[in-house]
């Protein structure tokens, strides 16, 4: 009998493996961060076999930790952090070069050439996105272009690419399955988002052969079975899939237009379902495929903040002023406010709504009074601060007032955060009581495709609060605190030569 849905969650920092039963209830979670690897300021890498070995390896603790069967499994769900770019070599298995990471900003001249070209609004238009080295177009033309021998291979159609979902259902179905789905698709700057197809005009600016992308499919079917050589003697349904951020929206059972949540992980990304209307941002935000689901496809505004949770993180390894992430919280608590010291973590350049890839991070507002308290309470109000930016431009755009956010990821433990999150925002912020969300959208996605669950409605119905932060704050104080942040904001822009 089935029981069971796997998710596998590959994100940023880390692989986990969530068990999820009919209930939609945790079962069990293992999770294992694996290397970051910075080769120069601004490039970030990671391995991609280890990406395999880790998200492997959170796999088999799992099965043997909860003491389930493999058969009892009805289908895994993979959802990933997206646009991260893996080339690897049909034959042999291996990639060409390290998987270039989201955050890389590597290709801001091949950007800048391309804006020169012209052709920031041919992008926007076809992919809904930003001329931007973020996403995954300019790191497949990077490593073409660098790596010796790859593109005269890549045109001889020896060389794939995928986002890590691809990727690891290449990897469990023992390299017979090279697919994605349109919600990955959606971020590689190569996805016509209207017609639904790799763009031969993008492939073309960005001089990517075609052979080498996967097959585009919906985020809820089955694409194969799990290797029974790879996968612990058993062929399992591999039936869902959704980049973290949609997998998120999906999981919250924000599924009308309208519905919106927020994800608090290594950056922070909030996404509105705006259904089958695609609208054009004139506020700095994305247009996205939020997911598709028996060949209709559904859309979503982004505003994506590439540094969230990231810069606890470096309070924690870079600083080290924090032993573990939510030391943060105790911490800020010692102060009543930041004493305004204003931390922009722009480590990565900006995303929505500034757009700016040669900002770099500041502390601002420094006196001889600051303490760490300060500066760590300023650390967290910077991920409140930016979504205020994002949610701005989202009401804007969309013309929806939101009553209330629902958010999710890691960072939305810390109390002291949200509680900050609802006074800037002057919106109510619902925390459910499973945040965990980006698994359990990649559950419900393979979950539907096999029929163990059968319908959104069924789903949506088991959403449930487990905090509901109101705001409590002063319209003037709310004004003044803001308008440092834009100020210091200011401050990092176009901050970088080359
Ligand atoms: N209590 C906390 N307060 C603030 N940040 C936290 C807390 N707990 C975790 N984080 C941050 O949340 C992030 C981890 O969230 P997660 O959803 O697992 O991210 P990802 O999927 O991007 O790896 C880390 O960047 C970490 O610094
Ligand atoms: O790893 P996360 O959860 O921060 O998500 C990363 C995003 O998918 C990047 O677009």
């Amino acid at each position: 009998m089935k029981k069971y849905v796997m998710a596998l969650d590959q994100g940023t920092t880390s692989c986990r493996a969530i068990l999820f039963d009919k209930e939609s209830k945790i079962v069990g979670v293992t999770q294992k961060e694996f290397t970051q690897i910075y080769p120069k300021a601004g490039w970030v890498e990671h391995d991609a076999d280890e990406i395999w070995s880790t998200q492997y390896g959170v796999i088999a603790e799992l099965i043997a930790k909860t003491g389930i069967k493999v058969d009892e499994i009805a289908s895994i769900g993979i959802t990933n952090q997206r646009e991260t770019t893996v080339v690897w070599d049909k034959n042999t298995g291996k990639p060409v070069y390290n998987a270039i990471v989201w955050q890389c900003r590597r290709t801001t001249t091949i950007c800048d050439d391309l804006k020169a070209k012209g052709y920031e609004d041919v992008v926007r238009e076809k992919t809904g996105l930003v001329v931007d080295a973020y996403f995954s177009g300019t790191k497949v033309k990077w490593i073409l272009d660098n790596v010796e021998g790859a593109r005269a291979k890549a045109e001889k159609g020896e060389l794939l690419f995928g986002t890590t979902d691809t990727w690891l259902i290449w990897k469990l179905t023992g390299g017979k399955v090279h697919v994605t789905d349109y919600s990955n698709a959606s971020r590689t700057m190569m996805f016509n988002i209207r017609e639904l197809h790799w763009d031969k005009e993008l492939l073309e600016m960005l001089d990517v052969p075609q052979k080498m992308l996967p097959e585009v499919r919906n985020s809820s079917e089955v694409y194969g079975n799990t290797d029974a050589g790879v996968f612990l003697g058993f062929e399992v349904p591999i039936a869902g899939v959704a980049g973290d951020q949609q997998a998120a929206l999906f999981g919250q059972a924000c599924y009308e237009p309208g519905d919106a949540k927020n994800t608090y992980g290594t950056g922070c990304f909030m996404l509105m379902n705006t259904g089958s209307k695609i609208y054009t941002s004139k506020h700095g935000l994305l247009t996205t495929i939020a997911w598709g689901i028996d060949g209709k496809v559904e859309y979503a505004l982004e505003g994506s903040t590439f540094i969230a949770g990231a810069a606890i993180q470096w309070l924690r390894d870079g600083l080290k002023i924090i032993d573990v992430a939510p030391d943060s919280e105790y911490y800020a608590k010692k102060v009543k406010d930041s004493d305004g010291v204003y931390f922009v973590p722009a480590f990565v350049g900006l995303g929505a709504p500034y757009w700016d890839m040669r900002a770099r991070g500041g502390i601002f507002g420094l006196t001889r009074g600051t303490t760490k308290y300060h500066i760590i309470r300023a650390a967290l109000d910077s991920l409140a601060y930016q979504t205020k930016d994002v949610l701005g431009s989202m009401e804007a755009d969309s013309g929806i007032s939101l009553k209330s956010l629902r958010v999710d990821g890691g960072a939305v433990a810390n109390n002291l955060l949200m509680q900050f999150q609802a006074d800037i925002l002057g919106t109510r912020v619902d925390r459910p009581e499973i945040i965990e969300t980006t698994a359990l959208g990649a559950a419900y996605l393979a979950g539907l495709a096999v029929g163990f669950w059968k319908s959104k409605e069924e789903l949506a119905s088991r959403w449930l609060l487990d905090r509901r932060f109101e705001p409590d704050m002063e319209e003037e104080k709310k004004a003044k605190l803001y308008k440092g942040w834009l100020k210091a904001v200011e401050r990092t822009k176009d901050w970088e030569d080359d």
